[in-house]
């Protein structure tokens, strides 16, 4: 059995990896980068090494020393650091699992094997039974992303008796629009002490509703304060207030998605509003047009979403 924790909840984001312009990873910003989470943002959990940080672009031996960095600069800092440790090799994610434990990460969450594919809930499980096998003392998160990996098993079939197979289980990262699916996951297991962490940032207020206990995305690097105000807001039972910030957040994402966005597009926000140089992203991702970040300034202010004293050319005064 995992050691018993505090439940995660709350705003988890999901960090980037920045690297230098040679492609390299970047440790060096990553104490800097801690210090923006928890004293700009307000953010004490993360998980390192998902798709906003390239993990799966990254060799084994890079996302070692990521999650040890992390966990480094992160000390007494953080409350909660969780490592995806999830790989297309059985082997590979049992080491990166193991490595996880010993370096006393607070979780490790694993995808679905996306190239060689399970067919089915009992094969799925099976492969994560063997991961979390690896760190029989972490706290193991399924980290549903059916959109990136294919593999489209309901998490409500699979979460059907998991703790009987995976004792460590401990919650569900769920990154998908399927609210009924996300619904059900909650509902049929109200008896146990799961972590319900939504992942689709800019539907967070539906998924409130339907029980999440948390959320775990990439916007939260730069929009961790806004979403805490709807947190809180929604907390208070006070749901139009809520709304209102639900809606200012989608203004933002629609816009960006329009432009197209994903990782290159948040590594290059993360950069423009936090000062910290996150750099490019690796291949196949691209690097985020200069015309991308250009605009998305203009909205971030028009939005009021900053204060501007964080932009890194900071001479445009406070706003919010
Ligand atoms: C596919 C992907 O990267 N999803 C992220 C986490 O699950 C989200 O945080 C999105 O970036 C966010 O919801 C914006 O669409
Ligand atoms: C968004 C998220 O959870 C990830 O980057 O893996």
């Amino acid at each position: 059995m995992a050691a018993p924790k505090k439940k995660l909840q709350g705003l988890v984001a999901a960090t980037i990896t920045p690297m230098t312009e040679n492609g390299e990873i970047n440790l060096s910003v990553i104490g800097q980068y801690v210090d923006y989470l928890v004293k700009e943002q307000g953010v004490k959990n993360i998980f390192v090494n998902g798709t906003t940080g390239e993990g799966l672009s990254l060799s084994v031996s890079e996302r070692r020393r990521v999650a040890e960095e992390w966990m480094t600069k992160g000390k007494d800092k953080l409350d909660q650091v969780v490592i995806h440790v999830g790989a297309l090799s059985l082997k590979e994610s049992q080491e990166l699992a193991q490595h996880a434990a010993e370096i006393g990460a607070d979780g490790i969450a694993v995808i679905a094997p996306f190239f060689l594919k399970p067919w089915t809930k009992d094969v799925l499980i099976n492969f994560l039974k063997e991961v979390a096998a690896a760190a029989p003392a972490v706290p193991f998160y399924y980290y549903h992303i059916p959109a990136l990996t294919g593999v489209k098993i309901r998490a409500e079939e699979l979460l059907d008796g998991i703790q009987d197979k995976i004792p460590t289980f401990q919650g569900l990262k769920f990154s998908d629009t399927d609210l009924l699916d996300f619904g059900q996951c909650v509902d049929q297991n109200r008896q146990q002490q799961f972590a319900f962490l939504f992942g689709v940032d800019e539907q967070l207020l539906s998924a409130l509703v339907m029980g999440a206990t948390g959320a775990v995305g990439s916007t939260y690097n730069y929009l961790g304060k806004k979403t805490s105000q709807m947190l809180e807001a929604f907390e208070r039972k006070d749901f139009s207030l809520a709304l209102n910030y639900q809606f200012c957040i989608q203004r933002f994402i629609n816009f960006v998605v329009k432009l197209g966005f994903g990782v290159s597009q948040t590594k290059a926000i993360m950069t423009l509003v936090s000062g910290i140089p996150m750099g490019p992203p690796r291949l196949p991702l691209q690097k985020a047009s200069r015309e991308f970040t250009d605009s998305v300034e203009a909205k971030l202010k028009s939005l009021d979403f900053l204060s501007f004293t964080d932009l890194k050319d900071g001479n445009l005064e406070a706003g919010s």
